[in-house]
Parts: structure tokens; sequence; C-alpha cells
């Protein structure tokens, strides 16, 4: 069953066109990359995808409903939302920010349930935050802030989860962690996930399907190793690279270096 699906969206800011005539269906319980380069116009899908801009033109369809009609509260219900950064106006703690996760399912100013104290501590220890429970957001690394606000959207049980770059500030210990819970969430809670994400070989190893954008347009859209082939990826990045299974039998993009020389020293 498609859970997402946007016909010819056209997207933009004021007068500026930057998106254009965009269109993908999105299978329940998968995990989707966006890749390309910057200013490609991810982010922009992604906050459309959400809800938060409004299209030029096209639709986007959540199951059977119109995203554009659904109210804020139905909507946020339905598609959690993680952005690259996010000011907070308040000094909350790590506990607190994740606990607005649940709002949307809550009447307004109701106390939390039991299943909201138990979706929170669930959450919280699934995302090894539990010594960071009581700290203020302010005080936070860039890399904990950032697994704090996916957290915040674990809470919220969402049938899509909308992430943009979730591993940029994490170091290689937490890219792994987050996104093995991502896929364990796909795979095992049929959540389904479109995340943006520069790192090719993390789309690579934990994708299903992959999204190739250059300039606003869709170039192609398949499987990762349908993707990433070394004619897309120089025609859209002006890179050599090259596709191959590494070590652990994952499949991996590697980039040639401007001259080809350096960086293949042994160590001496
Ligand atoms: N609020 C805004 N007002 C005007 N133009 C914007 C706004 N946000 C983004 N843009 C422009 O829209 C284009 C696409 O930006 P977007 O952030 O969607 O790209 P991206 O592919 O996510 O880039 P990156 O990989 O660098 O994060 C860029 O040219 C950008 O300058």
């Amino acid at each position: 069953m498609n859970i997402l699906r946007a016909e010819e969206l056209s997207l933009g800011y004021r007068n500026k066109k930057v998106v254009e005539q965009f269109s993908t269906s999105i299978q329940q319980g998968s995990l989707i990359g966006m890749v390309g380069p910057n200013g490609s116009g991810k982010t922009t899908l992604l906050r459309a995808l959400s809800g938060l801009i409004k299209p030029f033109g096209g639709q986007v369809f959540v199951g059977e409903q119109n995203l554009f009609l659904l109210t804020p509260r139905k909507r946020a219900q339905l598609i959690g939302w993680v952005p690259q950064r996010e000011r907070l106006a308040w000094p909350l703690t790590v506990r607190e920010v994740i606990s607005l996760g649940r709002a949307p399912h809550r009447g307004w100013l109701l106390p939390m349930t039991k299943t909201d104290q138990a979706v929170i501590d669930d959450v919280i220890h699934n995302s090894d935050l539990d010594s960071l429970e009581d700290r203020r957001m302010d005080e936070l690394s860039g890399g904990e802030f950032q697994r704090v606000l996916i957290a915040r959207a674990l809470t919220q049980e969402p049938r899509v989860l909308l992430l943009d770059e979730p591993t940029t500030n994490l170091d290689i210990h937490y890219q792994i962690q987050v996104m093995d819970l991502i896929r364990q969430l796909v795979s095992c809670g049929g959540i389904t996930v479109l995340m943006v994400i520069h790192d090719l070989n993390i789309a690579a190893r934990y994708c299903d399907g992959l999204i190739l954008l250059h300039r606003g347009k869709q170039i192609c859209a398949g499987s990762p190793v349908d993707v990433l082939t070394p004619e897309n990826l120089e025609a859209v990045f002006n890179v050599k690279t090259n596709l191959y299974r590494d070590p652990w039998g994952f499949w991996a993009v590697s980039a040639r270096n401007g001259t080809g020389q350096y960086g293949r020293e042994e160590p001496k």
C-alpha cells in the first residue's frame, strides 16, 4: 500500500521555483533516502511533504487523505518531522522536549496518560538518552541535541517520519545506532521513513530505495544499486565514484580524489 504520494509538486519561495513537477509514491514500511547536491531542493520537498509549506501546484496524499486539507493536529498524528536544526524558545529538559511529541495524541492541557509515559520511557531508553533525560537542551552537544529531536518525533508515533539529515552531527557510534533504530522501526513497526541523506554509504547500506534530485528535478529513483551508479553520480555531483561491496558485504560508494594521487601511502 502507498502511504505517501506526491503528484506533480511544484515548490518554491516567493516567486522563485525550487522544485518542479515532483511525483513519487512511497510504500508503507519502507525506508527511502533522498540524495542530491546542496541546494537541489531536498529540504524544501521534505517541508512540503510535512505540510509546512504550501506548493505552487500539485498534491500530497497520506494514505487517501489530502495533506493540505488536514488539521495541524491530525497531520502531526500521521507525519513526524525532524529538521536539520531547531531553535528552542525555552530552556526545556531533554525529557520535557521528548514529551512534547505526545501532544498530537492528547487533548489540550490534559495530563499524560500511562500510555504516554510508557511511550516516552521506551523511546528515551531505545535512543540511549537515559543519562541525559534531566539535562537542559541548551547544554547538549550538537549530536545529543539531534538525537533528542529524533526521539521527540518517535514519541509522536507517526505513520510517516520525515528526517532531514539525521546523522549529520553524529559520531560513527551514534550514526549506526540511530540508523539501526530507524531500520528497526521500519522493519518491525511498519513506520515509513523518508530521509534526506548526504552520506551515500549510509544511504546504500540502510535504504530500501533512493530518490536522486538535481536542480529541483528527480533524476532517477529505484534501489540504491540502480541509483548510485558512477554515471548518475558523475552527472549530478561531477565526481568520479565507484560502487562496490565493502569487506562487511554492504554496498558502499567511494569517490576518487581530484588528482587521484594522495591518501594511498602506507602509514609510516
Ligand atoms: N526560506 C527560503 N527562502 C528562499 N529561498 C530558499 C529558502 N530556503 C531554501 N531556499 C533556496 O531553495 C533552494 C533549495 O534549497 P533546499 O534547502 O531545499 O536544498 P537542499 O537540497 O536541501 O540543500 P542542502 O543539501 O544544502 O541542505 C536553494 O537555492 C535555497 O537557496
